[in-house]
C-alpha cells in the first residue's frame, strides 16, 4: 500500500475495487427489495466512509479523485437508474452544482475553518470588551464590527493561502486533503486566490480608514508573510520558536489590542484606554497561542523534518509536546478562574447596569 500511495494514478486505475473492497458491509450495494430507501441512506453516509478508508489504508493522494471518482462506479450507475429520470432542467441544474460544490467544498478546506472560526471569535469577543454600555451596541458598533472582522478574514485567508503555496510538498506528506497539495487548484488560481484576498483585506482597511485597522491588517501580512515565504531571510516557520512568537504576536497581541483600540478609538471616539479585563484576556491568549503554535505541528512529524522544519514535535516527540501544551491548558484556565474569583471587578460592571462604568472602575493609566 506504501508503494501506491506515492503514484496517484496508479492508485486511479484501481481505485474502485479497492475502495469497494475497504467499505465495511453496511456499504455495499445490497440487493434486496427495500433498494430504493437503502440506496438513498448509502448515499449520505458513503463519502465520509470512503475518507476514513483511504486513512486507514494510507491513500493519501486520493481525496479529491476518488471523491469524484465514487460518482461513476458501476454501483452508483445502478443506484441512478433506480432514481427518476432526471428533467432536462434538472440534470443541468445537477451538472452546474457539482462543480460549485466541489469548489465550495474545496475552498472551505483551503480556508483552514479552524483558524477562520477563531479569528472571528476572537475579534467580536475583544470588540465586546470595548463596550461601556448598552446603548454602545448600535448600527455603528456593529458595522464596525463587521468591516474589521471581515478584513481580518480576508488577511487570515491570505495568511492560510500563502503558507500553503509554500509548503504544497510538506502537505503532500503532512495533509494531502488541502486543495493545493491535492492538485486541485492550478498554479494560476493558487497565487490568484492568495493575493486577491490580500487585496480585498487592504482594500476593505482602506475604505473604512481607521489606522488601528490597518496597522493590524498590515503587521499580520508582513509575520504571516515572513512566516512562510521562501526566500532568504524568510521562511520563519523553520525556527520553532520564530513561528511561536509570530502567531503570538498575531493571535494574543495584534487581534486583542489592535481590534480593540479600533473599535474604542475608531468606532467610539474614545480616547486610549487599555481595562483590565483586555489586559486579562490578552494574557490568556499568549497562553492559548503558544498552545497553539506548539499543537499545530503535532501530526506533522511526518513531513516536517523532511523538509527542514524542526517543531518541538519532531525534537521533543509528539506525546511530550501534547501533555506540556495539556499542562500549559490548565495553568491558563486555573489561573483565569482564580482571577476572576478573586477579583473585585464584578458582574456589577456589566455594561447592561447603567450605575457602573467598567472603564472607569477598571481602567489601568
Ligand atoms: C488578520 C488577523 C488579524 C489575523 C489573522 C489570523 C491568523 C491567521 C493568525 C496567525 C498568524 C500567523 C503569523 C500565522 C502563521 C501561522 C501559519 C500560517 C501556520 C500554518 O502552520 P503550518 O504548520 O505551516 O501549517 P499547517 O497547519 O498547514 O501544517
Ligand atoms: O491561525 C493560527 O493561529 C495558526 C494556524 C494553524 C494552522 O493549523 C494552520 C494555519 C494557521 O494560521
Amino acid at each position: 500500500m506504501d508503494s501506491l500511495r506515492l503514484q496517484p494514478p496508479l492508485l486511479l486505475s484501481v481505485g474502485v475495487q479497492q475502495r469497494d473492497h475497504c467499505l465495511p458491509s453496511f456499504c455495499s450495494i445490497q440487493q434486496n427489495t427495500k433498494r430504493q430507501t437503502s440506496l438513498s441512506n448509502q448515499r449520505i453516509k458513503r463519502r465520509p466512509t470512503v475518507i476514513r478508508c483511504q486513512k486507514f489504508s494510507g491513500w493519501k493522494y486520493s481525496y479529491p479523485e476518488i471523491s469524484h471518482r465514487s460518482i461513476n462506479t458501476s454501483s452508483n450507475a445502478s443506484m441512478q437508474a433506480l432514481q427518476p429520470e432526471p428533467k432536462a432542467n434538472d440534470s443541468a441544474i445537477m451538472s452546474m452544482s457539482k462543480p460549485i460544490s466541489t469548489s465550495l467544498n474545496a475552498f472551505y478546506r483551503f480556508s483552514r475553518p479552524h483558524t477562520v472560526i477563531g479569528t472571528a471569535l476572537s475579534i467580536f469577543s475583544v470588540s465586546l470588551l470595548a463596550v461601556e454600555s448598552l446603548p454602545d451596541i448600535s448600527p455603528l458598533f456593529l458595522t464596525g464590527l463587521l468591516e474589521a472582522v471581515v478584513s481580518a478574514l480576508f488577511m487570515n485567508i491570505y495568511i492560510v493561502g500563502l503558507n500553503q503555496l509554500s509548503d504544497i510538498d510538506i502537505d503532500k506528506v503532512n495533509k494531502p486533503t488541502l486543495p493545493l497539495a491535492s492538485g486541485e487548484y492550478s498554479p494560476a488560481v493558487r497565487v490568484a486566490i492568495a493575493s486577491t484576498f490580500a487585496a480585498m483585506s487592504f482594500g476593505v482597511g482602506f475604505v473604512v480608514g481607521s489606522m488601528h485597522l490597518l496597522w493590524a491588517l498590515f503587521v499580520s501580512f508582513v509575520l504571516g508573510t515572513a512566516y512562510s515565504i521562501n526566500l532568504p531571510y524568510f521562511r520563519w516557520k523553520r525556527s520553532a520558536i520564530v513561528s511561536a512568537l509570530c502567531i503570538v504576536a498575531v493571535r494574543a497581541m495584534i487581534v486583542q489590542l489592535a481590534f480593540f483600540l479600533h473599535i474604542q478609538t475608531f468606532i467610539f471616539r474614545r480616547l486610549v484606554a487599555f481595562s483590565r479585563p483586555l489586559i486579562f484576556a490578552t494574557a490568556f491568549m499568549t497562553f492559548f497561542s503558544v498552545v497553539i503554535a506548539l499543537f499545530k505541528d503535532i501530526p506533522d512529524i511526518e513531513g516536517d523534518p523532511i523538509f527542514g522544519i524542526l517543531s518541538f514535535s519532531v525534537r521533543l516527540g509528539q506525546k511530550k509536546v501534547f501533555w506540556i501544551c495539556v499542562g500549559l491548558l490548565e495553568m491558563a484556565y486555573v489561573v483565569a478562574m482564580s482571577i476572576g474569583a478573586s477579583s473585585s471587578y464584578s458582574w456589577c460592571c456589566c455594561p447592561c447596569n447603567p450605575s457602573c462604568n467598567p472603564m472607569e472602575a477598571c481602567t489601568i493609566s
